[in-house]
This record gives structure tokens, C-alpha cells and sequence, in this order.
């Protein structure tokens, strides 16, 4: 089966998940999309829901959708956040940020009561790290923060190559947030919750893409239907 269809088959799965009067968090990325685009249909049917966007991609999608927006500026909480991922593991942690967003993602899932995570199956692995993990940074400093890096990797048991993320025009991407992406290519991770904590105290670190805990529900589309996959 396509593989954008299996996407739009977890969004559609997690739609289910939503009623009236929800405030959600809206993620950004391909089966993100399908996620918005599907609610936007219900919206246009009579759904009153509120929304923040992940990002300002997503931020467009939505208001493209007739979706009502918000800020955490102007609630306390969220009910659910939907997102995509590019891997899930088997604990439910997540490298995320192959997009860009995961600054904005992580702060809308940490701040929603629960987090969906929806994806075709291709994404669910034994071990985080085939992905390159997305590492937002400052610009200033940048040597002095990859070495420091470096050291996390060896002392989480890893070990991989940094690589600035690339934009238009030769010049390096640039987050919704302004800062930069390093994408390190481990290959394996073998123990991410010690990874994500060596990394968070970082100085130069702005946010990681490994999101360990936070996820309370995985729908995995696949060939043979919808896998669901919730936290112990
Ligand atoms: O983290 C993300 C964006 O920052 C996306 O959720 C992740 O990259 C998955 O994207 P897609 O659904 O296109 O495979």
C-alpha cells in the first residue's frame, strides 16, 4: 500500500481520539499533515476544537484548514498533542526533528496531557538511532558545543559524525526559532534515556530530537491494518 496512505490511516486513527471542546496540539511533518487536513474536514462539519501548531508550516496548513489557533500563552493545558516521528521504539521513545520542529514539539507535548504519536510502520524500530538524531544549537560557540557533544555521545556508549544540516542557498537551515541543526548520524543508541539527559545539559544545546517518556500512545499503520500501541 502507499505509504501517504498509510499515514493518512494512523491520522484518521487518531481522530477518532478527539471530541468537541479538546485543545490539541498540532504536530508538523507529512503524517502530521494528514492529521490536519483530516480534522480540518470534521472542523468544516461542525467540530469546535482549538489548536496550537508545532510550527509555522503547520501554523499555515491549519489556518489553510479553518482550524481556530491558539498559544500557550493563552492556555495552561492541552488534551492531546498529534504528531509524527521519524522512529519509535519499543519503550515508546521517539527521535524526532527530522522536520525541524522539535523545539516547538517538545514544548507542546510536554505541556499536553497526553501525546499520540502516529506513523506508517517503517518507523518502528528495536534500537533509536539508524535516524540521524536533530540536535538544535546555538550558532555562537558551535565547536566548542559539537566537542561537547562528542563527549555525551562516548559517555551514552555511542559514537557518530555531526553534520550541519543544510538550507537553501548553501547557508544552514534555520529553525522557527533561529537557531541551527546538527544531525548526528549514530547509527545506534544504546541507552537514549542517558543520552537525552547527557545532552540536555549542554550549553549551545537549544533541544534534542530524542523524546523519551513523553509519548503516551504510538498508531502504526501498516499492510495488514492499524497497530496501536499505548504506554505501560
Ligand atoms: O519531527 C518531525 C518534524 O520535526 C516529524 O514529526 C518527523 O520528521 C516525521 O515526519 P513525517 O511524518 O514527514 O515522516
Amino acid at each position: 500500500m502507499d505509504k501517504e496512505e498509510l499515514k493518512r490511516r494512523a491520522a484518521a486513527r487518531a481522530l477518532e481520539e478527539v471530541r468537541g471542546g479538546m485543545k490539541l496540539g498540532l504536530g508538523t511533518g507529512s503524517t502530521a499533515k494528514h492529521f490536519v487536513e483530516l480534522l480540518g474536514e470534521r472542523v468544516r462539519l461542525g467540530l469546535e476544537i482549538i489548536g496550537v501548531p508545532t510550527s509555522e508550516v503547520t501554523r499555515a496548513d491549519a489556518e489553510r484548514c479553518g482550524i481556530r489557533l491558539t498559544s500557550l500563552d493563552e492556555i495552561d493545558r492541552l488534551d492531546i498533542t498529534i504528531d509524527g516521528a521519524d522512529e519509535v521504539d519499543h519503550h515508546l521513545d521517539l527521535i524526532k526533528g527530522g522536520g525541524g520542529a522539535l523545539l516547538r514539539e517538545k514544548i507542546v507535548a510536554a505541556a499536553s496531557d497526553r501525546m499520540i504519536v502516529i506513523a506508517d510502520e517503517s518507523k518502528l524500530v528495536d534500537t533509536l538511532g539508524r535516524f540521524p538524531l536533530p540536535i538544535e544549537v546555538i550558532p555562537f560557540g558551535l565547536g566548542a558545543t559539537r566537542r561537547a557533544l562528542q563527549n555525551a555521545f562516548t559517555a551514552a556508549g555511542c559514537d557518530g559524525e555531526l553534520k550541519l544540516r543544510p538550507g537553501k542557498d548553501g547557508h544552514a537551515f534555520v529553525t522557527d526559532g533561529g537557531h541551527w541543526i546538527l544531525d548526528a548520524q549514530l547509527g545506534r543508541i544504546p541507552d537514549a534515556p542517558r543520552l537525552a539527559q547527557l545532552l540536555s545539559v549542554i550549553p549551545g544545546v537549544v533541544e534534542h530530537g530524542l523524546f523519551v517518556g513523553m509519548a503516551s500512545t504510538v498508531v502504526l499503520a501498516g499492510a495488514d491494518g492499524i497497530r496501536t500501541i499505548e504506554r505501560a
